[in-house]
């Protein structure tokens, strides 16, 4: 899945599994409900009405998960939210009006309810927590106020069965709530981390433009419909400037060099390190208008001030023509072959890749 988020990357399959367990455990409901009937016909429906719509939701999420995540997410807490809490509250209500007997009717949802929002809580954001923490709160305190004013209720296998499962339950919900958080803040530090190291490990350690894998990295995120341009910037004699100058100086020279060519701006460009002393810079979309004024622009910024410690520096740049950026390789081929032109033709120059040229003017 590229170009996702790491949350995003982590919730979807989340999101997918917390859907398959509410499926099949309403299945069971369903087909328990019907086998094993209660006296309200509104339980032969209601499991399944509720399979069928979180098998919906599955299809929704299925067929763009990137896109629909946080509406399924949402979803799902409001399905959970607007089926559990006026379930209880009627037959809590009714109990209260002595319209039954609270423990014979209650339907045996409390398992479900506690798995659902256990499983909300371990597996998705944070920011559902508040409606995990109200959807428990409206389910389990009718229930448990109930049972505590109707002491003949609660003294009864099922009357303690359900103070149990509601009390020490949400006693859980409350602790899951900063384990979560922990979990959490874990799971973000690592990404930084990792992401920082990603970040690195595409960067050239002296210049800090792009590496070749910076590079690649970068072309891939691009459309594949998009056309490129590629430069290569060769440092002119930059031997003698090591040899005269030393080797720190010289990569002195290669940092000031990388920060001229960073100034360079063009809508959607990328820059990198090829090489020792040579650079690479990739136009998207460039028009042919931009290719030919890209010489004077370069030389300006490159050749016109001296630099610090050894004075003037000039660099050899070859131009390829636009292509798809499938042919990436070739025009790098294309540019290399205008620079080793440029070099052969005196250095200090932009050459602009044609065949005709390469063919008929390349000196020996
Ligand atoms: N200081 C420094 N020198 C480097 C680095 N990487 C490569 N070089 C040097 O860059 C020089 C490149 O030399 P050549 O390939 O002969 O090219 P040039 O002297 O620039 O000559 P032309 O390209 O023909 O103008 C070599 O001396 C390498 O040692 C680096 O990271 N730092």
């Amino acid at each position: 899945m590229p170009n996702l988020n790491d949350h995003t990357r982590i919730l979807i399959p989340a999101t997918y599994r917390l859907l398959v367990v509410t499926i099949l455990s309403s299945a069971i409901y369903a087909v328990l409900f019907n086998v094993y009937s209660t006296p309200f016909i509104i339980h032969a429906f209601q499991p399944a009405f509720f399979t069928l719509l979180h098998l919906m939701l599955f299809i929704y999420l299925y067929r763009n998960p990137q896109k629909r995540i946080h509406r399924v997410i949402n979803t799902y807490g409001a399905i959970i939210l607007l089926t559990s809490v006026p379930n209880t509250l009627y037959f809590t209500i009714g109990a209260w009006q002595n319209k039954w007997q609270f423990v014979e009717i209650f339907p045996p949802i409390s398992g479900m309810i506690i798995l659902s929002t256990t499983l909300i809580m371990l597996m998705l954001p944070e920011k559902l927590n508040r409606l995990v923490v109200i959807t428990w709160s409206l389910n389990s305190l009718p229930v448990l106020l109930f049972l505590l004013t109707h002491p003949d209720e609660l003294q009864t296998p099922r009357g303690y069965d359900l103070l149990f499962l509601f009390g020490p339950a949400s006693l859980l919900i409350l602790l899951i709530i900063p384990y979560q958080r922990s979990i959490n803040h874990h799971m973000n530090s690592i990404n930084f981390d990792l992401k920082h190291s990603q970040q690195l490990a595409d960067r050239d350690f002296l210049t800090d433009v792009l590496n070749r894998r910076g590079l690649e990295n970068w072309l891939n995120k691009l459309d594949s419909g998009s056309k490129i341009c590629v430069l290569l910037i060769d440092i002119d004699h930059f031997k003698n400037i090591n040899d005269t100058f030393g080797h720190t100086i010289g990569d002195h020279v290669l940092v000031e060099f990388a920060s001229r060519l960073r100034t360079i701006y063009f809508n959607d460009h990328g820059l990198a390190r090829w090489g020792g002393e040579e650079f690479i810079m990739v136009i998207v979309n460039p028009s042919e208008d931009l290719v030919s004024t890209l010489g004077p622009i370069f030389k300006h910024t490159l050749n016109q001030l001296p630099y610090r410690q050894v004075g003037k520096v000039t660099a050899s740049i070859g131009i390829s023509t636009i292509q798809p950026k499938a042919h990436f390789l070739d025009l790098v081929e294309e540019a290399d072959k205008a620079v080793y032109y440029a070099k052969s033709n005196g250095r200090n120059q932009v050459v602009i890749y044609s065949s005709a040229l390469i063919e008929t003017k390349t000196p020996d």
